[in-house]
């Protein structure tokens, strides 16, 4: 996951003023950009017109950013070669160092892929800051053409500036703790049946959830907030003629750390249900649970993935969210079993509603525990012969490394019990019960028995570089892996991010030794 809000960046150097520019987008629109002097924000309607998406693939060696805010913005590091980050080579030679010499790298969409963003809102009512931090400062800038932006995502936001000029909603001071809205997270749909296809990307709509500083919806400033709400739906929603929002949320925080969502979430208007296809699956999610940013990178990514698990395979899904991995494993490898495991309680309604979409007859048994993986990894792999991690930036923790490490040479203490009820009879561990209480458990079909075999398919999705090297070098160490097949996807274009797709197996041999039974062996 890449967070929009905090990036670090470092800049290239800027470009010889003899260099051709080449741009790979067809549908350029530059001279909207030249001619703009000022900073201020174009017409919500001149957005809507000009939504600039960039459906063909890049075909030049130059691709450029064009963003009037890359000087100033913090979100975008690379200018040039949206479509070939400089890590890409350093990525080709490491897997090549490692024996796998056909490493793929898919560049997908480089403007306006960004469909989930948290923005700051900072400055004064007449004249709100809607955005991420300058460069190199703790202050927050406009950023009303940004270009990685969905173009529907910086419409809603030229909305909501204008909301709260005209109904004098406070923006937040870190520095005092006052004010109204803190930030502002907008989520793109982009599925929307009622379209034909090749117009759904850029007629996506907007689930706004708006970051209120009180604690509940009953403090004295949520008339402000239902007034913002509305004028919101009124000037966004079903009933205008270019139709961007799809929902809006609130969210409750008063806490002055910088932990962007409270726990209290309120739906205000329109869908309750965001749903989107990922994966070959309608997908639903909540402002409170993981999405990915670059939805159709994601989906390129699922649909590689699912060539490395086989047919009717049993799947755990560590780091899961709500669930899309796992599930749209389920969906489309008829997998016997799939589980999926994620610490963030939020992400479980979302996964229930996306189960509830999928086809009756799967014949999969599919649950998803609340659950830390770091504690006891070896409980969730025990059963299953893939097993996908998807962490965060940070990698996977210490504890489940070793267990993938050690995997082979563990004896197999996690023998399952007859029944379920004996299981949960017997159970002691409090995490593991606690888990047990908060999962959620569907069976799509015949009820099958539960196996004790332990992976031999490792995948890892990465989107932490550095992480990612180091797990690799650590679990390569351990001689019960070795690397069969790596592919690299340009999530964060404009940026030196990397999103990967790794794919491990265990050595043939490489077998659990079972539990002794203590039965004593019969003379033959
Ligand atoms: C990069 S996201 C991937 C989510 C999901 N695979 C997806 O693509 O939608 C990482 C997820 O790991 C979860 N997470 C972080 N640390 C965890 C831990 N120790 N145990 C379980 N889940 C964790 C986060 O809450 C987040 O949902």
């Amino acid at each position: 996951m890449a967070s929009t809000f905090l990036s670090v960046s470092v800049r290239p150097p800027p470009r010889p003023p003899s260099l051709p520019l080449i741009n790979c987008r067809t549908t350029t629109n530059s001279s909207h950009f030249a001619s703009r002097t000022q900073r201020e924000p174009p017409p919500l309607t001149s957005i809507l017109q000009n939504p600039n998406p960039s459906p063909s693939p890049p075909s030049s060696l130059t691709c450029a950013l064009e963003c009037p805010h890359f000087q100033s913005c913090s979100g975008c590091t690379h200018e040039y070669n949206l479509h070939h980050p400089a890590i890409v080579d350093e990525a080709t030679d490491f897997f090549k160092a490692l024996g796998v010499s056909d490493f793929t790298f898919d560049s997908c969409r480089l403007w306006g892929w960004r469909c989930r963003a948290k923005l700051a809102v900072r400055g004064s009512s007449s004249e709100p800051l809607i955005g991420l931090y300058e460069e190199g400062t703790h202050n927050i800038i406009n950023i009303p053409d940004c270009k990685a932006h969905h173009p529907r995502i910086n419409a809603a936001v030229e909305l909501l500036k204008q909301g709260i000029a005209e109904l004098n909603v406070e923006p937040y001071d870190e520095d005092k703790g006052t004010g109204e809205l803190r930030y502002v997270q907008m989520a793109v749909t982009t599925y929307d049946t009622s379209l034909p296809v090749s117009q759904r990307y850029q007629n996506g709509k907007v689930q706004v959830a708006l970051v209120w500083n009180s604690r509940n919806e009953n403090s004295p400033s949520s008339e402000k907030l239902n007034a913002l709400a509305n004028y919101l739906w009124r000037n966004g929603g079903p009933r205008r003629k270019i139709n961007i929002i799809h929902s809006l949320w609130a969210n409750f925080q008063t806490s002055t750390n910088n932990i962007i969502f409270g726990n209290r979430w309120r739906h205000l208007f329109g869908g309750g249900d965001f749903w989107e296809h990922i994966g070959g699956i309608d997908v639903s999610l909540a402002p409170s649970s993981f999405g990915q940013a670059n939805t159709k990178a994601f989906d390129s990514l699922l649909r590689k993935l699912q060539k490395y698990v086989p047919y009717g395979a049993s799947v755990v899904d560590l780091y899961a969210g709500a669930g899309v991995i796992g599930l749209s494993l389920a969906a489309t490898r008829k997998c016997r079993s799939v589980k999926c495991v994620e610490v963030n309680k939020e992400s479980k309604l979302s996964f229930g509603k996306t189960v509830e979409r999928l086809p009756v007859n799967l014949d999969c048994s599919i649950s998803w525990h609340q659950a830390d993986t770091s504690i006891e990894p070896l409980s969730w792999l025990v059963g299953s012969e893939v097993v996908v991690v998807d962490p965060p930036r940070k990698g996977l923790e210490p504890s489940l490394v070793d267990a993938l490490r050690t995997i082979s040479s563990v004896e197999l203490n996690y023998r399952l019990p007859e029944s379920p009820s004996l299981k949960a009879k017997d159970e002691k561990r409090p995490w593991i019960l606690r888990a047990k209480e908060a999962s959620m458990q569907y069976k799509l079909g015949p009820t099958k028995e539960e196996s004790d075999s332990l992976p031999q398919t490792l995948i890892y999705v990465s989107c932490g570089w550095q992480s990612f090297k180091e797990d690799c070098a650590s679990l390569l160490s351990g001689k019960t892996w070795h690397l069969d097949k790596a592919h690299g996807f340009n999530f964060f274009p404009g940026t030196q991010s990397i999103e990967i797709l790794a794919v491990f197996k265990r050595h043939r041999g490489a077998s659990v030794k079972k539990k002794k039974s203590g039965k004593k062996k019969r003379p033959s």
